[in-house]
């Protein structure tokens, strides 16, 4: 039952692994909603592959259907090379699926560490009761869990605010932690609900540093969802383009930025 294609090589240079996730035929509807319409496309181990589209396109449905949030009525997600069962977003995470979302998900009383640790949940073995008769597991797990928070703490440039509540950070800092938080999961995918959202001109150029670095250093396979299609062009090796729940366009930047489908649909709508 293997569906895995070939890897590929990017235009500046960079090896990108096979498949490792596709979506095939989807098809979403919330009553008479038809958010998204019989989609498909693939994503490869190591790019960093864009979904793009006007407000209202299907974008959010799409991540959602990733994540396992929603199921959709039709069509399969196949996941590693075989069609994944239905199962629930805790589930699909324990799957190495780590995602942020739009509106800042984070516990805003806790420190930026604790907030990290809580990325490494579906990493802990040791439950409570085995905590209680196994204090050397459970310790040995903390510790590692420790040192993987820290790392991704280091590499993101948080140390100095390690031990301040979140509610006191900068919406910058603060979406800067939630991508700290995903990562401390070690996610084989990386789900990013509008990254740059809301933010000003450094903020957006310190993520776009951030996710780069982030797919370079880890390897990480990401896949984001954005509407403004400037920020995402010199980020991607690989765009989806939706509109109106349907795909437009499927290609690197180069080839999307000139597909006359895509322009009109970018030239059809107001932009904030
Ligand atoms: N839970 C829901 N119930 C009913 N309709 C929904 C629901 N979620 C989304 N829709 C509809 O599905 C369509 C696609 O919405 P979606 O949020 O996926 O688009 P989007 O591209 O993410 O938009 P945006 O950029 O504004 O976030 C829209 O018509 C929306 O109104």
């Amino acid at each position: 039952m293997k569906d895995v294609n070939e890897g590929y090589t990017t235009e500046d240079g960079r090896k990108i692994g096979g498949t490792v996730m596709e979506m095939k035929n989807i098809t979403l509807r919330f009553g008479g909603v038809e958010a998204i319409k019989d989609i498909s496309f693939d994503i490869h181990e190591g790019e960093i592959r864009a979904i793009i589209g006007p407000n209202g396109a299907g974008k959010s449905s799409m991540l959602n259907v990733i994540s396992g949030f929603y199921v959709p009525q039709e069509g399969e997600v196949w996941y590693k090379g075989a069609p994944r069962p239905q199962m629930k977003p805790f589930e699909v995470a324990q799957q190495g699926i780590a995602r942020t979302f739009q509106n800042i998900a984070l516990f805003e009383g806790m420190s930026v560490l604790d907030n990290v640790m809580t990325g490494r949940l579906t990493h802990m073995k040791t439950g409570l009761w085995a905590q209680s008769i196994w204090k050397g597991k459970a310790e040995r797990e903390e510790i590692e869990n420790r040192e993987v928070a820290e790392k991704i703490i280091d590499f993101l440039e948080i140390q100095a605010i390690r031990k301040t509540p979140v509610s006191r950070l900068s919406y910058g800092l603060k979406k800067r932690v939630e991508l700290a938080r995903a990562l401390a999961a070690e996610p084989a995918i990386l789900l990013l609900d509008e990254p740059m959202a809301g933010m000003n001109v450094e903020e957006k150029e310190d993520m776009s540093r951030f996710i780069l670095d982030v797919n370079d250093e880890f390897g990480t396979t990401i896949a984001l969802i954005e509407h403004d299609m400037g920020v995402v062009m010199d980020l991607s090796d690989r765009v989806v383009v939706m509109d109106y729940g349907k795909k437009i366009g499927d290609g690197t930047p180069h080839e999307v930025r000139n597909n006359q489908d895509v322009i009109d649909a970018y030239l059809g709508v107001a932009h904030d």
